[in-house]
């Protein structure tokens, strides 16, 4: 992928999901231990940590300094209010104290990092520049700090995601998943990992980055940097590839663990339509999506409730993960995802359905349509 139009971005891309997805290990492990428990409810109740802040912070910095800050468009989940009011002191500063402790590591990743430490305005500003809102021009970086955060506060799984739109295209993506073990085998998806013996599987085992550029036919997983170890480790990268089963009795389908965020009863209507099996894997975050490219599940299936507009960043690096390992993504009406029109998937047809491949895609869509007007939604 050495010679894609965006290797830069794509090597910058995933030195900086790397690091990130290490500060995530790092203050989900305090979290848990109860080392700090600051954790903010947003508007929309949904919570918000020092991990959020602080990836945004970081991953907009160094964007800021590979790709100059002139003309950089970031568009980003979290913005500067909850943590510029006064009664967020404490918390900044853990953020502060987060996002340069990150920094000083950039060298270990192949990066450079600031030669002093960031103070608060500077955190401050890093943060608030991601207020891009997209569009059809240009070039537009898409962040998700921690997605599925309420995975990643219940010492479950969640997703560091990083995009890069194009002229309205994705044309890079890269996905930190943590918590995801490197094989299959070891993840129990339908628990949540004990909090109280969280980490109790073999920590250099599980988590990886997953990345690829449109266009490639590849999409390639490594495992997570070892902080103290660095780039001193072999490149254990590897190719993935979305399974090639195709009988909807042998696949798997995977979809939010909240069901406030998809309807479990209609994608189970779904599932029983096309003669799936197996029970929904139930997984937080766009862990999802890096199963589908992974070969670990063979469908992911989400129907928010009406009036739900889905944000770009929720699905830009999923999407082109799963296309460019072998699988297909598009909405409900089978038409592809159109990430050109600001922050969100503007006239997307009622939900998104991510396959493994063309035949078990068709199914589901015919399945969608057979149901939809007796299905109330
Ligand atoms: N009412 C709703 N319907 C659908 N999706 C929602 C939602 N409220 C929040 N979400 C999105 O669903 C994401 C979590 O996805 P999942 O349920 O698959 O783990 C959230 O990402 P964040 O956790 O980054 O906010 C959020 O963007
Ligand atoms: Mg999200």
């Amino acid at each position: 992928m050495e010679n894609n139009k965006y290797a830069k971005e794509l090597d910058v891309g995933v030195k900086v999901v790397q690091m990130a997805s290490s500060l995530c290990k790092t203050v989900q492990k305090a979290l848990l231990s109860g080392t700090f428990n600051q954790v903010k409810s947003k508007n929309d109740d949904s919570p918000v940590t020092v991990a959020d802040w602080s990836v945004q912070a970081t991953v907009s910095w160094m964007l800021c300094k590979y790709f100059g800050s002139q003309r950089l468009s970031i568009i980003a989940e979290e913005d500067v209010q909850a943590l510029s009011e006064p009664d967020s002191v404490g918390l900044l500063e853990l953020v502060v104290n987060t996002v340069n402790e990150t920094l000083a590591k950039a060298p270990t990743y192949g990066l450079n990092g600031p030669s002093e430490a960031l103070r608060a305005p500077q955190v401050l500003e890093a943060i608030g520049r991601c207020n891009s809102s997209g569009g059809p021009v240009g070039k537009h970086w898409v962040l998700d700090p921690v997605d599925g955060t309420l995975g990643f506060v219940r010492g479950d799984q969640y997703a560091v995601a990083l995009a890069l739109i194009d002229d309205g295209k994705v044309v890079i993506g890269v996905l930190g998943c943590p918590n995801y073990p490197l094989e299959k085998e070891s993840l129990n998806y339908h628990n949540n990992i004990d909090r109280h013996t969280f980490p109790s599987t073999n920590m250099s085992e599980v988590g990886c980055v997953i990345y690829t550029s449109k266009g490639s036919g590849e999409a390639w997983m490594q495992p997570l940097i070892n902080g103290n170890e660095g780039l001193q480790g072999p490149n254990r990268a590897k190719l993935i590839k979305v399974s090639s089963i195709d009988d909807p009795a042998l696949a798997t389908f995977c979809e939010s663990v909240e069901e406030a965020n998809t309807n479990h009863s209609f994608t189970a209507g779904l599932a029983n339509g096309v003669g799936l099996r197996n029970k929904p894997l139930r997984v937080h975050s766009m862990v999802k999506y890096a199963a589908i490219a992974r070969g670990d599940a063979e469908i992911y299936m989400k129907f928010a409730r009406g009036g739900y507009k889905e944000k770009i960043w929720d699905h830009a690096a999923g999407v082109l993960i799963v296309q460019e390992a072998g699988g297909v993504v598009t909405d409900a009406g089978g038409r592809p995802l159109n990430f050109s029109r600001g922050i969100f998937l503007e006239g997307l047809d009622r939900g998104i359905i991510a396959c493994s491949g063309v035949k078990i895609h068709e199914k589901i869509i015919g399945a969608v349509y057979a149901s939809w007007d007796s299905s109330n939604l």
